[in-house]
């Protein structure tokens, strides 16, 4: 598989302390990524570092043939097709979730300069692809307070996913859901990478188990393993600083 993202040598400080040391990975097209391990390994302050929120001390971070995106601002990152999910929730609980989705390809649309007020028909199309994908099309002319968690969550990812992005960063998308929302979600990032390479920060170890294509586990700031879920959670070191102290 090609690789979308290379991470080099990428080292992240606060104050000296390094939070992320000298990791180095890759992304492959397609791929559903995930990033594991205990609190404070440095799995946020990584997926910072690529869409440019902190700036690394050393390292640098290839994204296809855009260079090296470390040198790059937030907003230019995004453009360049890297889209970013943060915890805190970003939808307008005033306005419908069709309208919600409206706004964030308008996003896209002001980032590219495009002179009509209206939304073009590819984008129309788009939406309503983005929509019957998330499971919200029936929903569309509902605002969010009608929605539960999980669909809250998918209403998100789908805002992302309208501005066609090349690689997705989600920080822990199933917190809070029940085992039929998770598994739903994994579902929806299948279907998301077809066309968009997914990476994921998550403590849920069956939604691990379940939809990850590649693993890396951090500890301490440093890459410990990284292979398949099966490598990963029989090897002794993942067992000792997490797996077998109840990290999931
Ligand atoms: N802005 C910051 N200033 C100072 N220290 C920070 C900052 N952001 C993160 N850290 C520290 O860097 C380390 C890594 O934090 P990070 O949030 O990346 O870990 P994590 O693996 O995502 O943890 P968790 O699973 O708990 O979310 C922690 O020790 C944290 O306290």
């Amino acid at each position: 598989m090609d690789t979308v993202l290379e991470i080099k040598d990428l080292t992240v400080s606060f104050d000296g302390f390094k939070a992320v040391n000298d990791v180095s990975t890759a992304v492959k097209k397609g791929d559903i990524h995930f990033f594991i391990g205990p609190n404070g390994a440095g799995k946020t302050t990584l997926l910072d570092a690529i869409c440019g929120r902190v700036k690394p001390a050393a390292g640098s971070i290839f994204f296809k043939d855009c260079g090296d995106v470390t040198k790059l601002a937030e907003h230019e990152i995004v453009e360049r097709g890297i889209g970013r999910k943060f915890q805190v929730p970003s939808v307008f609980n005033s306005i419908t979730v069709f309208e919600n989705m409206e706004l964030a390809a308008e996003k896209k649309r002001t980032i590219f300069s495009t002179l009509f007020s209206k939304l073009s028909q590819e984008q129309m199309e788009r939406i309503e692809y983005v929509l019957n994908i998330i499971g919200l099309y029936e929903k569309r002319f509902e605002k969010p307070a009608a929605l539960s968690h999980g669909e809250k969550q998918w209403l998100e990812i789908g805002m992302l996913f309208v501005q066609q992005p090349e690689i997705m960063l989600l920080d822990e998308p199933v917190a809070g859901m029940g085992r039929k929302e998770t598994d739903k979600t994994g579902e929806l990032l299948k279907e998301i990478a077809k066309d968009c390479s997914v990476v994921v920060v998550e403590h849920d170890m069956d939604f691990v188990r379940d939809f990850a294509s590649t693993v890396t586990v951090l500890h301490e700031g440093t890459l410990l393993v990284e292979g398949d879920m099966e490598e990963v959670q029989k090897d002794p070191r993942v067992i000792e600083v997490y797996l077998g102290r109840g990290g999931e």
